[in-house]
């Protein structure tokens, strides 16, 4: 009922970052999405299938150095129902082959609506008396900004299934200043959301110290990362921003703790477009992730603890 599995991950591939799965079809290699647009068309059905395939080549080439996945709901709503079912078999096959997957999908509203993302999510979906996993990702992210009752449905299906949440607390975002640094009572929301997710958490509680209800807060952010990690001692950090927004891992180091855990680093774009910056042919994209996904851990690594779950 807590983010221990992921944890768990973590430790055994000694690295915290996540892979991040926005495939957009420009990053897609031709070798992979000219013969789908022959069989296809060009077509949702076709765009669909190249992102699977690819995602496919990424997942075998990642899966044995880096613990976790994030697909962004986005990327795959965008090419339709293909796109979303193309999501599932994403979802399916990295699990398959060990890894965690968060679900980056931002969800909230109100709490009738929230059971039924819960249920889609990490949980099951009720059809006449036959509980089917709809997705079945194992983390998602959320926006608290509904309060308790967008989130609590959450929190239910976390300790029913094993399942853990990321709250948006301080987005990677420049614009995120905007509302999140606004101080309430000499505060900034961004610490009182942070605060929220303890709260929130401690139905959660997890093996290390870390509860199923993390927070984002964005690599671009040093020094709300510091300030985050020690004003929120339970909470696991999931960190987006890092390569293509221009967070480093001299700007993400904060965010750990004395064991080497308390955040995953996430990269996207840095890792998908790697074999496009390294001027590599395409049919080497999945190699290409697989070098800049060694470099990131091996950049994070120097700069962090040694991990450990004692
Ligand atoms: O504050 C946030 C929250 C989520 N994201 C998501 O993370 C990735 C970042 O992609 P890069 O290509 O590595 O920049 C993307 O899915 C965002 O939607 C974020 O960037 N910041």
């Amino acid at each position: 009922m807590s983010l221990d599995r992921l944890i768990e991950g973590i430790a055994r591939t000694n690295n915290p970052t996540v892979a991040g799965l926005d495939p957009k079809l420009e990053y897609i290699p031709d070798c992979i999405l000219k013969p789908y647009i022959d069989q296809y068309g060009r077509t949702l059905e076709a765009a669909a299938e190249a992102i699977f395939t690819y995602n496919q080549g990424l997942i075998d080439a990642l899966c044995d150095i880096v613990p976790a996945v994030k697909p962004q709901c986005a990327y795959y709503e965008m090419y339709g129902w293909q796109g979303v079912r193309a999501l599932e078999r994403t979802i399916r096959y990295a699990q398959e082959k060990g890894m965690f997957v968060i679900t980056d999908g931002k969800r909230n509203d109100i709490g009738s609506t929230m059971d039924a993302y819960a249920a889609a999510h990490l949980g099951v979906t009720d059809v006449a008396g036959n509980g089917i996993e709809a997705f079945g990702g194992d983390a998602l992210t959320v926006n608290g900004y509904l309060g308790s009752d967008g989130i609590d449905p959450v929190i239910k299906v976390c300790r029913q299934r094993d399942k853990g949440m990321f709250v948006l607390v301080k987005t990677s975002n420049p614009s995120s200043e905007e509302l999140q640094d606004q101080a309430i009572n000499e505060e900034p929301v961004y610490l009182m959301m942070g605060r929220q997710c303890e709260k929130w958490g401690e139905q959660l509680p997890g093996k290390y110290g870390y509860t199923g209800v993390g927070a984002v807060v964005g690599a671009t952010w040093p020094q709300q990362l510091s300030e985050l990690r020690y004003e929120l001692p339970h909470t696991f950090f999931l960190v987006p921003g890092y390569g293509a927004q221009g967070g480093s891992a001299e700007s993400v180091a904060g965010a750990f703790d004395k064991r080497g855990l308390g955040a995953i680093v996430n990269s996207s774009r840095a890792i998908l477009c790697a074999w496009k910056k390294e001027g590599c042919p395409g049919e080497d994209y999945a190699q290409a992730a697989r070098r800049e996904a060694l470099r990131m851990r091996d950049a994070i690594a120097a700069v962090i603890p040694v991990i450990t779950l004692e």
